[in-house]
């Protein structure tokens, strides 16, 4: 029987991992959580894990009266997140926690040997070339969760050896394409988070309307798919339908297609290479009956333009990027600024922070420290 283990079993990702896990009798070994204790527990009494971690301290104590005689170990903090990930025995972990607290974690997995199913995206964003550097090192294979990179995944299946010139990266548009800036003035979270196509945790839905999903997106296939800028061309697709493509020497491009539904990628991450069913809507594209391709607006949306600078620029640059905005999605949500901040926030970190080379984890960390600094100030100061 296959193996796993999950870091952010309660989330939009996480849940639905574990209905493919039910489906394919895939036994979870552990599971964690930053602090929704009750849906945490009620995972865990289902399936009896050997673990659980809870990340918020202040939450132990609840957890472990809701699993008190279950027998399994209860842990917290990164150190918790750290003892699944050093688990033995797990064919694969899949890391579906937001934002790079998900880089550690990693890190220690492919420290172990562990394969690892791959949503958590800030991860590769922070600390790409420690992360695939070591992967390489222990032998140890990356499977993209993300629907764009499991799209590219699936369509360089079979075409080893052959030269990929580049890809075509889909983007929706998000909520607020066709938007200029000043449309885009006061709109208020509930509109910022009504993504056109997907159902998703809260803060990779606002990173689909400023774009910034795309930008990290564009970093993280840099990373997996070892591409420079100059290849990767981002086209918005509003439909979300055509998930991604790639471009051969031959002029030949191969897309993969299929409702909007992450159970497919999720499922091919942690069965792969097996194609079997998966409870999904088959894709009907006379349903559809027409299917667009256009620019993206890089004037208006100026996270995407600042994570390919940052990437760019390379170094330290994405870290920050990344770390800024994780801290302007937080202001965003809590109302303390508006929509339009995020991107002035994120601009303003990659244009102030000074390129230094990554060497260690340490490095990025100390990255994503800073440019949280930096962001927690301009917010303060934005502060409506
Ligand atoms: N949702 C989607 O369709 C897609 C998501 N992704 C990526 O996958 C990742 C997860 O996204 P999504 O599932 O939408 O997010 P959600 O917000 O729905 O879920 C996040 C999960 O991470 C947990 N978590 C957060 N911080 C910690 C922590 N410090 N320690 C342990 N667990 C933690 C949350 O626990 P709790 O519930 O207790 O807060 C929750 O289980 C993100 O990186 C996202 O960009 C990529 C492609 C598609
Ligand atoms: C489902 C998924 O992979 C998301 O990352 C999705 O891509 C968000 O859509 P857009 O960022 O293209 O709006
Ligand atoms: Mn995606």
């Amino acid at each position: 029987m296959k193996t796993m283990t999950i870091l952010g079993s309660t989330g939009s990702i996480g849940t639905q991992a574990l209905e493919v896990a039910a489906k394919h009798n895939i036994k979870v070994k552990a599971l964690a959580a930053n602090s929704d204790v009750e849906k945490l527990a009620a995972q865990a009494k289902e399936l009896l894990p050997e673990r659980v971690c809870i990340y918020r301290e202040d939450k132990k104590a609840e957890l472990e009266k809701l699993l008190s005689g279950t027998g399994i170990k209860i842990s917290t903090g990164m150190e918790g997140l750290k003892e699944i990930a050093r688990m033995d025995g797990v064919d694969i972990m899949l890391n579906s926690v937001v934002g790079m607290v998900g880089l550690v974690p990693t890190l220690t997995a492919i420290e172990k040997g562990t394969d690892i199913a791959l949503a958590n995206k800030e991860t590769l964003v922070a600390g790409g070339e420690l992360v695939i550097k070591a992967a390489a090192e222990k032998g140890v294979k990356i499977y993209p969760v993300d629907s764009e990179h499991s799209a590219i995944f699936q369509c360089l299946q079979g075409n080893e050896g052959n030269k990929l010139k580049g890809i075509i990266l889909t983007a929706s548009g998000g909520p607020f394409f066709g938007k200029t800036k000043s449309d885009l003035e006061g709109v208020t979270v509930e509109q910022a988070l009504n993504h056109p196509n997907w159902s998703m945790g809260r803060k990779i839905t606002i990173d689909s309307a400023t774009l910034m999903n795309k930008g990290l997106e564009f970093i993280e296939a840099m990373w997996l798919f070892k591409l420079r800028p100059e290849q990767i061309e981002i086209v918005v697709h509003r439909q979300s339908v055509v998930h991604s493509a790639v471009e051969y020497e031959d002029n030949s491009v191969i897309a993969q297609l299929g409702v909007p539904d992450m159970k497919i990628p999720i499922q091919y991450a942690l069965l792969y290479p097996e194609r079997v069913e998966c409870d999904v809507k088959k894709l009907s594209l006379t349903d559809y009956g027409k299917l667009t391709f256009e620019k993206p607006d890089y004037d208006t949306f100026d996270c995407l333009r600042a994570c390919i600078k940052a990437v760019t620029i390379g170094g330290n640059l994405p870290a920050a990027v990344n770390g800024a905005n994780e801290e302007a999605v937080a202001a965003f949500l809590d109302g303390r600024i508006d929509f339009l901040d995020i991107g002035r926030i994120v601009m303003s970190v990659c244009d102030s922070t000074p390129r230094k080379e990554i060497k260690c984890v340490e490095d990025v960390l100390e990255a994503d420290r800073l440019a949280r600094e930096e962001a927690r100030r301009l917010a303060l100061a934005m502060k409506n």
